[in-house]
């Protein structure tokens, strides 16, 4: 269920007065505990008891040390079948939260408040939780839904214009597998700002709930949520394995400069709308100078993806803005092709 939260939050409260949690834990990072608990606490209207529990903010931090600490502040707690968990954070928070609390006592309830924009229009949907492992992203976790996802465009407005940008590039994402007029609307946006934006988030997030609603694990059309991410998480990681972090959204921006590349060269793509699409991501994300990382340690990343078979690498490409095609299998002499494109592109 997704709904859009009211000034007073009236729908989280019947949410909570219907699911009657024995306990409620509100989990935050740093900067959502100075940014965000402050509105939602006057409006919470419970007489369950509750705690907030703060984890450090960033990437870094969704691994098994910090699942696991939370693991135990629940036993300590007691916390018990009937527990609610409230995830308040961006896509760090939803997937690491989702994950404690889908596998803590096999499974407690838990509801989705995202602060960032991608996890408004992404990562809050579709039930994906999970932790980073060896680097390698999201490779622990679970298929596990929340209650509710309850958003509240307002949380944007204490956003850094970098992480606003990451989440864009999830939207943009969405409009190039699915929907060439919210492709059209997001590179005609005058800024990257709260304003401009908040207008198209409800068609993002209906884009991604569509599809998944379609196939929730992930056994075929969801491959397609997936694109620029085969090359965006082997780049991720190999980023966060160097402790030099980037955001997921640029991640992907490259990956979906690369991919749509990667289309013109299977046939997929007229040069046209592959130049068209390529120069309007590059205007808009930073250019990530991956010239240090050898091709072949790309690569072996790309062997690692959730969405491979039968020790094929599976890309999900782009065959027109606006479709998208999932399972395609491209020779190794391609990637190269394009990892080397993208470091020639230079800024
Ligand atoms: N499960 C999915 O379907 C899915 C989809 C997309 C991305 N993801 C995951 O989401 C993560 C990225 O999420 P993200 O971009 O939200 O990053 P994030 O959760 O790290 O948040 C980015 C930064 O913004 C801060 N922040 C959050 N809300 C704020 C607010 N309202 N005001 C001020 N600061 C705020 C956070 O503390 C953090 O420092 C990655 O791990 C990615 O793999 C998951
Ligand atoms: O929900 C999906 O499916 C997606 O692919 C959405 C992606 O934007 C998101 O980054 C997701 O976490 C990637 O999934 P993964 O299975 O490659 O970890
Ligand atoms: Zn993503």
């Amino acid at each position: 269920m997704i709904k859009e939260l009211d000034k007073d939050f009236t729908s989280l409260n019947e949410y909570i007065s219907q699911l009657n949690p024995s306990k409620i834990f509100i989990l935050v990072d740093e900067n959502t505990h100075n940014h965000c608990l402050p509105i939602l606490l006057p409006n919470l209207e419970t007489d369950a008891p509750f705690e907030v529990i703060e984890i450090e903010a960033g990437e870094e931090n969704k691994n098994i040390g910090t699942a696991t600490q939370l693991w135990e502040i629940f036993s300590e707690m007691e916390a018990d079948r009937k527990s609610l968990l409230i995830n308040l954070g961006g896509g760090v928070v939803t997937d690491l939260g989702g994950f404690v609390a889908s596998t803590y006592k096999r499974g407690i309830r838990f509801i989705n408040l995202p602060t960032t924009l991608l996890a408004m229009c992404d990562a809050s949907i579709g039930g994906k939780t999970g932790i980073d492992h060896q680097y390698l992203k999201n490779v622990i976790g679970t298929f596990a839904l929340p209650e509710a996802i309850l958003f509240y465009p307002k949380f944007l407005d204490t956003l850094k214009f970098e992480e606003l940008r990451s989440g864009f590039a999830e939207m943009l994402k969405h409009g190039l597998i699915a929907d060439e007029k919210h492709w059209n609307d997001l590179i005609s946006v005058e800024k990257i700002a709260p304003q401009f934006i908040e207008p198209f988030i409800q068609r993002s997030m209906e884009i991604k709930n569509e599809v998944v609603t379609k196939d929730f694990k992930e056994e075929n059309v969801r491959k397609i949520l997936n694109f620029g991410h085969t090359i965006g998480h082997a780049v991720e990681s190999l980023f966060l394995k160097k402790g030099n972090l980037i955001p997921h959204g640029e991640a992907v921006a490259l990956g979906m400069i690369c991919e749509t590349h990667l289309a013109f060269l299977c046939g997929l793509l007229d040069v046209d709308v592959s130049s068209v699409i390529i120069s309007k991501i590059k205007r808009l994300f930073p250019y990530i100078d991956i010239s240090e990382f050898k091709n072949a340690e790309i690569m072996d990343l790309m062997f690692n993806d959730k969405k491979n078979e039968d020790g094929n690498i599976n890309f999900s490409l782009i065959n027109g803005i606006g479709s998208c095609l999932y399972d395609q299998k491209v020779n190794a002499e391609q990637i190269i092709l394009v990892l080397e494109f993208y470091k020639n592109m230079g800024d």
